[in-house]
């Protein structure tokens, strides 16, 4: 059976987030695994059933099965049973959540970004002695109980290169890749299984042949993928393979893709080209391979250019392949459809709806795509005139280019962009701040209760009114306060209680962002955001920070840090327009924070705080692409931030990441101090810091926020004894790894008690040792 049109994957989450609430409904004990079993088969019939509707073909190849419980990566660990011995004792479910989540007793996996997007996997721990074989049939029985629906799916799975690829070594220095033929004999029957159930295709995700930011060489990898997949495709017991590399260019992997002899190949015509004739060379019968040339992006919600995606497809066709219509990368990082919004709703702006694709869209694109491949492009000539039409509309739309905006972008000089120099800064800063060694802090957030987010609830739909609401918020506030006082904190935070999100807060009052009520993505297993689309210039129109900062500074004499995040983070977590460049949209940006920046040092903050926790997110996928990116990422950052004068403490916080590759331009922000992750990776990054001459404050995060597990005080001294090993104590700060709110309220008592205990301690130890020095 030949393959269809098709999308490399759909948004598990759920219309109206069906399997967050199925999934935290069973963590909360309100359902058993049975009641969560039935949840998340009834929405992946639901899922399939709307794909069917949207007009994809349910008996050929064109759906896929990418359902999960929490991460398509966890998946695969769980498949091979290739679980680290702190887990060996739990089973079933219980193991799969501890390995997602931790427990009393357990830490969990790392959870590290998905290639150069916002949705995070768990990285597998692999060893010479991890036990790896086929351990459970879970992705055969989806495959099969849909099957019994009447639906002939594709089911999707990493590929065993990638895999291994995005694992990490158990012990320091153990290539996980030494394990591939393990894994692979596990993929062998996997494949096996799939062609017993009935599986005519099976679609395989080798998405690390298109980065170079991982630890093995990108050529490595892509002979391994052509090696691996020339094996198990000699076999003839197996379904059709459609070998994906979507999320980048696959310009260098597409011989050696080609070579393996799968009977169909994905690629991303978004952000990779076409191969060129010479790339074919020695690649015979095109005509009998299917290429899905993924010309709808994927992973932005901007309608495609259809006439652009029409022209794409013919030239497809002329280098010879039987070409089919398909998006950039799984759907997974889009919202499920446009309809779901209430397009009278002054913030959503109502002319953005013709110019957006959310999943359900794309799909539709897709279909029309398919139907002038097939039937001619006269089929769809009216479909194309519209959509060009919309385009010329938009890029006339007021807003879409503001004079004022444009202008001071292109009047940035290089002066605001550097602060003075940093001795200068450092004294004016302690003896305007004052604090002890060691100082301690939190990253900004506190818990984010039911109260908090019940209350925005009921002011959104009008059940109480603006006052109310603020006082509610300030109550938390002065609450978070009083409470770090108590636990004798030296540098306080106001808790973030008034922001849904860190993004969307900002894109909610800054021009040139829409955002939206039900446009969920998946950032990591329950959790979900809504991406702020950002379709026109930025600029800042009113208070965004200020009033909130003055009042949690007013119930205090401890400095409270201000507290903003970056234009690059904003621009990672949001959907971003495309027909300017990101370094352009990042000074925009920049701009309207700066004038923020300077409003909180008007107001007398004497800290503030621009998180970039996405810089090493967006770093592109392309070593060729590193300098220039690093170049805006980090100017944009200066020139939020170069405004202040030298007393005015600047922090940045940074986590979610492997940092190895980007420590120059962490030193490149020059802000005075920068908290990173480094629980979970016991400091790791301290050392690099440390050889690339990092001499500005540092807090490496003591405290792994993302388990519910509370760190002893012995532990989080350990982890300091080890930083001071690193870096020189006089600029170490104590702190958690990121913000806490997505924490309970008991853990983080408990926690910040043992944080300041062990940070006192420390400091202790090293005045006796004389090593602080004054
Ligand atoms: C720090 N991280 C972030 C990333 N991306 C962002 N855009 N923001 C981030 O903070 N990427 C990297 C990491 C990922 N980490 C997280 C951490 C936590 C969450 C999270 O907690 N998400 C929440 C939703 C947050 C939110 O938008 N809350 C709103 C709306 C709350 C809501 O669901 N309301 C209900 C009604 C509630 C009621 O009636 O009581 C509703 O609308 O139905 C708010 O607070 O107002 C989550 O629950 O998933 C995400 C990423
Ligand atoms: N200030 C934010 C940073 C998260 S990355 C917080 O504390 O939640
Ligand atoms: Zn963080």
């Amino acid at each position: 059976m030949s393959l269809s049109s098709t999308i490399l994957g759909y948004p598990r989450v759920g219309r109206k987030r069906e399997l967050k609430k199925a999934v935290e409904a069973y963590w909360a004990g309100r359902s058993d695994a049975a009641g969560l079993k039935e949840a998340e088969a009834e929405l992946r019939k639901a899922n399939l059933a709307r794909l069917v509707e949207l007009g994809l073909d349910r008996d050929g190849s064109a759906l896929p099965e990418n359902s999960s419980l929490y991460d398509q990566v966890l998946d695969i660990t769980f498949l091979l049973g290739a679980v680290p011995e702190r887990f060996r004792g739990l089973g079933g479910l219980d193991q799969y959540f501890a390995l997602a989540r931790g427990n009393a007793e357990v830490f969990p996996l790392e959870m590290t970004k998905w290639f150069d997007t916002n949705y995070h996997y768990l990285v597998p721990e692999i060893g010479p002695d991890t036990p790896i074989s086929l351990k459970n049939t879970d992705l055969v029985d989806r495959f099969t109980e849909a099957k019994s629906w009447g639906y002939l799916t594709r089911p999707v799975i990493v590929g065993p290169v990638t895999y291994l690829a995005l694992s990490k070594g158990e012990t320091e220095g153990y290539d996980p890749l030494d394990r591939l033929e393990d894994v692979v004999a596990v993929y062998e029957q996997l494949l096996t299984a799939f062609k017993a159930a009935g599986a005519e295709w099976v679609e395989i995700d080798e998405t690390a042949v298109v980065s170079d930011n991982l630890s093995a060489s990108r050529d490595g990898i892509i002979a391994k993928v052509e090696q691996v997949w020339t094996h198990l495709l000699s076999s003839s017991n197996r379904p059709h393979v459609l070998l994906a590399a979507p999320y980048g260019d696959s310009t260098k992997a597409f011989p050696a893709l080609f070579r393996t002899g799968a009977e169909a190949i994905a690629i991303d015509l978004d952000r990779g080209t076409l191969p060129s004739a010479d790339d074919l060379a020695g690649i015979n019968n095109l005509s009998s391979r299917t290429l899905v040339a993924g010309v709808v992006d994927g992973r932005n919600i901007w309608a495609t250019d259809l006439n652009k995606a029409k022209d794409l497809l013919e030239q497809a066709k002329d280098l010879g392949f039987t070409v089919k219509v398909g998006t950039s990368t799984s759907l997974q990082h889009v919202p499920h459809d446009t309809d779901l919004e209430n397009w009278a709703d002054p913030e959503l702006n109502e002319n953005l709806h013709d110019w957006l694709a959310f999943a359900d869209q794309k799909i539709e694109e897709v279909v029309i795509l398919d139907r002038g491949l097939t039937e001619g492009w006269d089929a769809i000539a009216d479909e194309l005139s519209k959509n060009a039409d919309i385009l010329t509309r938009r890029a006339a739309t007021a807003g879409v280019a503001v004079d004022a905006v444009r202008e001071r972008v292109a009047a940035l000089t290089e002066a605001d962009r550097t602060r003075g120099d940093y001795a200068e800064r450092e004294a004016a800063q302690e003896a305007r701040l004052n604090l002890p060694p060691l100082p301690t802090t939190t990253i900004g957030s506190f818990p984010q209760t039911t109260e908090i987010r019940t209350s925005r609830a009921a002011h959104a739909r009008g059940e109480i009114d603006d006052a109310t609401y603020e006082d509610r918020m300030k109550e938390e506030i002065e609450r978070v306060i009083r409470l770090q006082e108590e636990l004798d904190i030296d540098v306080l935070v106001h808790g973030e209680a008034e922001r849904n999100d860190m993004v969307q807060y900002f894109a909610e009052l800054l021009d040139g962002f829409a955002v939206t009520k039900h446009g969920w993505v998946q950032s990591y297993g329950s959790r979900c955001t809504r991406p702020s689309i950002l379709w026109g210039d930025v600029a800042k129109s009113g208070d965004i920070s200020v009033p909130w900062w003055s009042f949690a500074q007013s119930v205090t004499n401890r400095p409270v840090k201000g507290m903003l995040t970056g234009p690059v983070t904003i621009i990672a977590w949001s959907f971003v327009r495309k027909d300017i460049s990101l370094g352009q949209v990042a000074d925009q940006i920049a701009l309207a924070l700066r004038d923020e920046v300077a409003d909180l040092e008007k107001a007398g903050a004497a800290i503030i705080q621009v998180d970039e926790p996405a810089l090493r997110e967006l770093l592109p996928l392309e070593q060729s692409k590193h300098a220039d990116y690093l170049e805006w990422s980090v100017g944009s950052f200066r020139a939020a931030t170069a405004g202040v004068d030298k007393a005015t403490q600047i922090h940045t916080h940074l986590c979610y990441s492997d940092f190895g590759q980007i420590i120059d331009a962490i030193a490149g922000l020059d802000a005075d101090v920068t908290s990173i992750e480094a629980a979970r990776s016991a400091m790791e990054v301290l050392p690099d810091l440390n050889d690339h001459g990092f001499s500005h404050g540092v807090g490496p995060g003591v405290w792994d926020i993302h388990s519910p597990r509370v760190p002893s005080t012995e532990e989080i001294a350990g982890l300091l004894r080890l930083a001071v090993d690193s870096v020189d104590p006089r600029i170490l700060w104590v702190n958690p790894d990121c913000g806490l709110k997505t924490r309970g309220y008991d853990e983080t008592v408990a926690s910040l008690k043992n944080l300041v205990t062990a940070a006192k301690q420390v400091r202790e130890e090293l005045s006796a040792d004389q090593r602080l020095l004054a």
